[in-house]
């Protein structure tokens, strides 16, 4: 059993309208069904555009939103099912990482006092001087100064303020840590450090990821296996490698093309898919094939009317579309208008705006 195992995972958020009796008129289809295993020791990286649904499913692990639907196994207890009380050990186990390390750090309080707050809580570290030795050990293992302890947050660099975040999950000895956009809030100079360091300090303690980003460049180099997410569910699953050396699903084919390549001669003979059309919203997905509406290789009436499975294509793809074998012979047409041979400066151009978001 993996360590961590979501199964059909659903997380619906009600709409509600009236003033005086709440009605429920809707619903937001933010996680709709998703299945994954994270292996221990080992990194899943979930990518897909914002408002997909990566963050409600990484919130849901932890409980910070509670599922519709489905079950979380933990090594191999439901966290679902638990009772509040006893959700707090598996809370310490679990740790998140967020995307804004600035927002999520109390302006007031110094190093030393947020990074005892949790061990305080969860009774880890003994006396005050034990819990600082400690302290100060996590804080040189995440490249931080000693004399940090009694500095502010403001007094830290966006990288630093990041490693301050994982240093916080860190002196709570978890098994798993969910990294939520953990470097697309810095520089990309520094963005390689801060993956480094997570991968470091992966084989020094054994950690198990789960990291959520909007980048397919930052999920390549750290994960084993990567689920590529399109409005609420996982479209493509493979390992790392595989996925960028073969994309089965339309979907990730367009998510690739738009990532440059070094080599120009590559560069030149890529496909490039641009997709047309704004992501559906997950309070009225379209029927069938969530992709079907923007997806260059549609055909008329399957992917209208009904929702493809992820299922084992070969290569360690797993993919959720009704003509992925077609599409790798290259026997299915493509519907012209919805894919458009973009020039190298186009594609930039969408490269730097998906990088501005
Ligand atoms: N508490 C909530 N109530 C209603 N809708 C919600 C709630 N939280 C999230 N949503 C909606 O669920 C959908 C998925 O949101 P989510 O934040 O999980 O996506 P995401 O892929 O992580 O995007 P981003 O990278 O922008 O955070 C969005 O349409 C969002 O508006």
């Amino acid at each position: 059993m993996s360590l961590l195992e979501l199964d059909d995972v659903k997380v619906h958020f009600p709409v509600k309208k009236g003033l005086v009796f709440d009605r429920t008129v809707g619903h937001v289809y933010a996680v709709d069904g998703v299945s994954l295993q994270v292996e221990e020791g080992q990194t899943y990286g979930l990518v897909g555009e914002s408002g997909c649904g990566k963050t409600t499913l990484g919130r849901s692990v932890l409980r910070l939103v509670e599922i519709t639907d489905g079950s979380v196994n933990f090594d191999g207890t439901d966290l679902a099912k638990l009772p509040a009380k006893e959700m707090r050990t598996f809370r310490r186990r679990l740790q998140m990482v967020f995307q804004d390390p600035l927002g999520s750090l109390n302006p007031r309080q110094n190093i030393e006092s947020i990074l005892s707050e949790g061990m305080a809580a969860h009774g880890i570290g003994g006396t005050r001087e034990e819990r600082r030795e400690k302290i100060r050990d996590i804080l040189t293992k995440v490249g931080l100064p000693a004399n940090a302890l009694s500095r502010y947050p403001h007094e830290f660099s966006g990288g630093q303020r990041q490693r301050i975040g994982i240093a916080r999950a860190l002196v709570l000895e978890p098994d798993v840590i969910i990294c939520d956009e953990p470097v697309s809030a810095l520089d990309v100079s520094i963005q390689a450090q801060v993956i480094n360091l997570l991968e470091e300090l992966q084989e020094s303690l054994g950690l198990t990821y789960l990291v959520i980003a909007h980048d397919l460049a930052v999920v390549r180099h750290i994960s084993d296996v990567i689920g590529v997410m399109y409005l609420g569910s996982l479209v493509e699953e493979a390992p790392s490698d595989a996925l960028y050396a073969e994309p089965r699903h339309p979907y990730t084919k367009a998510l690739m093309s738009a990532v440059p390549v070094p080599d120009p001669e590559v560069e030149d003979r890529r496909e490039r898919i641009l997709l047309t059309g704004d992501l559906p919203s997950p309070a009225n997905p379209p029927a069938g094939c969530r992709f079907h509406t923007r997806c260059p290789w549609a055909q008329d009436t399957l992917c209208a009317t009904e929702r493809p499975v992820l299922k084992d294509v070969g290569g360690g793809h797993k993919v959720a579309c009704h003509f992925a074998a077609e599409i790798a012979a290259g026997t299915v047409e493509r519907t012209a208008a919805s894919v458009v041979p973009a020039t190298r400066e186009e594609m930039t151009d969408r490269v730097v705006e998906a990088a501005a978001e």
